[in-house]
Parts: structure tokens; sequence; C-alpha cells
């Protein structure tokens, strides 16, 4: 059986990793993603205000499967349920970190770069995993090598990859969907080009064929 987890990676062919600097700006950031055909947003909890956007989208745009990104802490698995997140995803995992997700019941992407990681992970029944950081800890050609020894496993890469080259990492057996900063560019946001924003998403969705 594949675990709850396994539904995200269908959602979109690139999940946004998004840094909200104001919470203001989610509402709108989010519904031009949508309107863009993304459906699917990790808000990383890595800036003050993050919580208060998790909570934003999930309540005013509810097509919106909104996730939190960044999770490092068991208190933060608590505050992103709390605030309203539809799944966790973190860039590594401790067995604390493992067991308050699985007991906050929400679908969670933990983060592995080794096989040994990954292993540990499908030793407590996470066959949904983010490589994580995707370029840097040996990019496809790793991933790729991972695919025959351990079929069960399905991957969100995140870290490194751009629009350019998305679709070489979706081509991999191993490879639901990517993970990625590019949708939602930091001076985009500033400048609430929400347009671009809607552009840049549009061209994701057509990177599954
Ligand atoms: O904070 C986290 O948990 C992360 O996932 C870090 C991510 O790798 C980047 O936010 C993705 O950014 P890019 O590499 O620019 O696409």
């Amino acid at each position: 059986m594949t675990s709850i987890a396994r539904d995200l990676l269908a959602v979109s062919p690139v999940v946004p990793v998004v840094v909200v600097d104001d919470a203001a700006d989610a509402v709108p950031l989010a519904e031009a993603l949508l309107r863009g055909g993304v459906g699917i947003m990790e808000i990383t909890l890595r800036t003050p205000d993050a919580l208060a956007a998790l909570a934003a989208v999930a309540k005013a745009v509810p097509a919106m499967r909104v996730g939190a990104g960044t999770v490092v802490t068991p208190e933060q698995v608590d505050a992103a349920r709390e605030a309203g997140a539809t799944f966790l995803v973190s860039p590594g995992a401790t067995a604390t970190l493992v067991d308050a997700a699985l007991a906050s019941g929400l679908p969670f992407l933990p983060g592995a770069g080794t096989v040994s990681e990954m292993l540990a992970l499908l030793e407590r029944g996470l066959d949904t995993l983010k490589f994580f950081p995707a370029e840097a800890s040996g990019g496809r050609a790793y991933l790729s090598s991972v695919a025959g020894p351990l079929p069960g496993l399905a991957f969100c890469p995140t870290g490194g990859i751009s629009a350019g080259t998305a679709a070489d990492w979706l081509a991999l057996p191993n490879v639901g969907c990517v993970g990625g900063s590019w949708l939602t560019p930091a001076d985009a946001v500033r400048a609430h080009d929400w347009e671009r924003i809607e552009r840049l998403a549009q061209e994701a969705t057509k990177l599954r064929g």
C-alpha cells in the first residue's frame, strides 16, 4: 500500500516552493497560481509571516492545496496543522520529526538525500519522499540509480531545479513531480506581478504531457 502522501505528486508537475515575506501577498499569489493551473503550493516556514500566510490561503482559497514547507521541528508540525496546512514537507528527517508528522495525520513528504535515509523512512511507512537537495545530492544520475534497488519509492526532487531542467527530472520513472521556487520569483512577489506568476504556472503545467 502506498502512503497518503502519494496523491500530492499527481496534483501538478511542479510544486511551487513559496517564501512569503508579507502575509497579505499570500492570497493573490495563490489565486495567480490557481489561474495558471497549479493547484498546490508549499509555503516555507522560513519567514515570520509564513503561518499567517498559510492560514490566509487555507481560509480564502479552498481550491488550493496548501502545505507547509521547511518543517524541521515537532512544534512546527502542530503550528502548521493548526494554521490549516493540508500537507507537510521537510528538508530532512529525524525520528522525533517523523513521529510528530505521522501523529498529525497529514500527508508528509520528508526530505532524504541518501539511500540509507530513504531506507530509514521506508521503514516508517513513508514511501513518497522529497529528494533534497536534488542537484547537490547527485542530481538525476543519483536518483535514477535508486529506482532499481528501491522501486517502491516515489520522489519530489527539490533544490536547484529550474524551468530548463524540470522536464528531464520528470522523465525519471521514480519522479512524480518536482519542487522549485522559480514559479514565484521574489521580485515578482514584491512587485505584485501576479500575471507573471500566472504565466510561469501555466508553463509549468505543460511540463507533463
Ligand atoms: O526550505 C526548504 O525546505 C526547501 O525546500 C529549500 C528548497 O530547496 C528551496 O526553497 C527550493 O528552491 P530552489 O532550489 O530555488 O528551487
